[in-house]
């Protein structure tokens, strides 16, 4: 299944401005107690803003030209009081819709994180790791910006507007026409350039996305490019990455604010037109300097909105933009989905391969056919040449992928049938280059063993010593609160290997897979590591992809796997025979 983000992006249908917005606005729905306070308060604002020019125009007509100071005072008291009010409404509505802001920023991150737990494994193999943590924080940031910033501001602006624009045209309908028509202009520019201004956006954030993934990919590998003195071809594949980001860059801060000098010129249009009609209407007498002073306060009203609406529009297209990238994520279903319960055979083993056929694409088949059965309790040994499919079997036991052909079985029912969390608690898998987070040992042993997240160190101690896995523990020179480093060399990749071993063992699993650390571990702790495999309830089936001799004897039951085959070994002279003379991939 095709999991590629950039590519799908081709493909998937443009949303138009108005259904963005419909979408955006669901988001903070719930949110709709705040959301009818901050829009009061709003009102609020912009009422008691619209009312001030017609307050100065009375001022002028009624007390300054006779003047009537008491009634000058009178009413500088009233606006001095009113502009109060609007302070606190506008500090009242900023805080209120900063939390909207910020609580809808923990959602869509907590939401975009749940569904990447839940995406298959192709989904990571398909999408830079850089990519999707700039769409986790920078896109969902343009969110929050919008929302805790923009989305006020606009309809604060925009009931500015209209309150001004039928103030306009109430005063003088013919002069508060010709002083609105400037602003047709700028509306009709404002809709024809929004796809473009959006297009801009939408390229900038995927090549932040793009440079951000270039840069986690070389800080990963950065032993590998040092080892094998690739420093010039990740430093040209960053150039490109980084010239294409500015490129963008420039792109979208260009056509956010070209048309900005636009809109002013045609402000000052309206303006001048009021100015000009409005001294020729008092020439006739029509019009007062108050009624003028007024009016041109309005057309200021009208017009500076319009101007920063060009600005709000463009963080509009911004959040629509990061919110696109964000949705298609969301969107995305894995391509393993949970069956309905099915029926549960009798007396089977544990786990089954069923005529499993596997592929990781079209192109070749990687297991042909295979059929084997895990009992309880039992340790199971896969060997054989590198890229002969070990990990792959291991990968269909844990599925990480659903075969292309055949049934894979757990205890009797079709292994699609269990829950994603059911399947993690009977089946524990460790990875030989396991995922650890930065912290300390005790963290990463709690990520998943959530049931002991209470614990205080010694009760947690308790209970590894109780699991038998006291000894691993001592490895460690702080204990569990010895500090990991997902990346770096805080630790050795052996002992990652015993904090995801220790990890696993304790949701104490009905099979527990072991892809064996190769290189990794020293003798002693090898010997410590069979021992406590050997000291595992007697109920767990271990399955090891086994790179030692001493793994291999204590096995079970050995399986060679090459060439997309998995042949029973027989015993231990059978298997080696096997590993030295069996076909050898091709
Ligand atoms: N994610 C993947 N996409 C495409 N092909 C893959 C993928 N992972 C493995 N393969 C291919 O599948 C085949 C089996 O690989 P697999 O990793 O299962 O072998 P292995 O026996 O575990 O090898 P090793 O001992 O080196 O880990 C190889 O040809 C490999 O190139």
């Amino acid at each position: 299944m095709n999991y590629d983000l950039n590519q799908l992006s081709k493909t998937a249908p443009k949303t138009s401005t108005w259904a963005g917005l419909g979408k955006l606005i669901r988001l903070i729905s719930h949110e709709r107690r705040i959301l009818i306070m901050a829009l009061i308060a709003i009102l609020i604002n912009s009422s008691l803003n619209l009312l001030g020019p017609l307050i100065i125009g009375r001022t002028i007509d009624k007390y300054i030209r006779y003047k009537d100071f008491a009634g000058v005072i009178h009413n500088g008291i009233l606006l001095l009081c009113m502009y109060a009010v609007a302070l606190f409404t506008s500090y009242k509505q900023t805080t209120l819709m900063g939390g909207v802001g910020q609580r809808m920023l923990f959602t869509l991150r907590n939401s975009i994180f749940n569904k990447l737990q839940q995406l298959p494994v192709g989904f990571f193999n398909q999408n830079k790791a850089g990519d999707l943590i700039s769409r986790v924080n920078n896109d969902t940031d343009k969110l929050n910006q919008f929302f805790s910033q923009s989305l006020m501001q606009f309809i604060s602006n925009i009931s500015i507007m209209i309150g001004a624009g039928i103030f306009l045209l109430l005063i003088n309908p013919e002069l508060g026409a010709a002083a609105l028509s400037p602003a047709i202009v700028i509306l009709a520019l404002t809709l024809i350039l929004s796809p473009w201004i959006k297009r801009k956006n939408v390229a900038s954030l995927k090549s932040t996305g793009g440079l951000s993934g270039e840069i986690q990919e070389s800080l990963n590998n950065f032993k590998v490019i040092i080892a094998f003195n690739r420093r010039d071809y990740f430093r040209k594949r960053f150039g490109i990455a980084n010239t294409a980001n500015y490129k963008a860059a420039i792109g979208a801060g260009l056509a956010s604010t070209v048309f900005i000098p636009v809109y002013g010129f045609f402000a000052s249009m309206g303006q001048l037109i009021v100015l000009s009609f409005g001294i020729y209407l008092i020439g006739k007498g029509l019009f007062t300097i108050g009624i003028l002073v007024s009016y041109l306060s309005y057309a200021t009203n009208f017009y500076n909105p319009l101007r920063q609406l060009a600005a709000l529009w463009t963080n509009f297209q911004l959040a629509m933009a990061g919110w696109d990238r964000i949705s298609q994520i969301l969107s995305l279903e894995s391509d393993l989905p949970q069956l309905p319960v099915g029926i549960t055979e009798p007396n089977a083993a544990l786990l089954e391969f069923r005529n499993v056929h596997f592929s990781y694409d079209e192109s070749k088949e990687i297991l042909h056919n295979i059929n084997f059965k895990l009992e309880r309790g039992k340790t199971y040994a896969l060997v054989g040449p590198t890229g002969g499919g070990k990990t792959t079997t291991a990968s269909l036991i844990a599925r990480l992928y659903d075969p292309s052909k055949g049934l894979v079985l757990l205890d009797g029912k079709d292994i699609r049938t269990y829950t994603a969390e059911e399947r993690s608690l009977k089946i524990g898998f460790i990875l030989q280059e396991p995922f650890l987070f930065s912290g300390t040992v005790k963290e990463n042993i709690l990520y998943s063993n959530d049931m002991y997240r209470e614990h205080t160190n010694e009760q947690l101690e308790k209970v590894i010593t109780d699991a038998n896995l006291g000894s691993l523990l001592a490895i460690f020179e702080n204990g569990l609160e010895t500090p990991v480093l997902s990346s770096g060399d805080s630790i050795s990749l052996g002992q990652k290997q015993l904090i995801a071993f220790m990890r696993a063992v304790l949701r104490n699993p009905q099979i527990l897979i072991l892809d064996e650390a190769t290189a990794n571990i020293d003798t002693i702790t090898e010997k410590l590591l069979s021992d406590i495999l050997n000291k595992l309830p007697e109920t767990t089936t271990r399955v090891i992809i086994a790179h030692r001799l001493n793994t291999i004897e204590n096995a079970d039951e050995i399986f060679f796997v090459n060439s997309g085959e998995v042949i029973r070994a027989g015993g231990l002279n059978e298997a080696i025979d096997m590993l030295l003379h069996g076909k050898r991939v091709s």
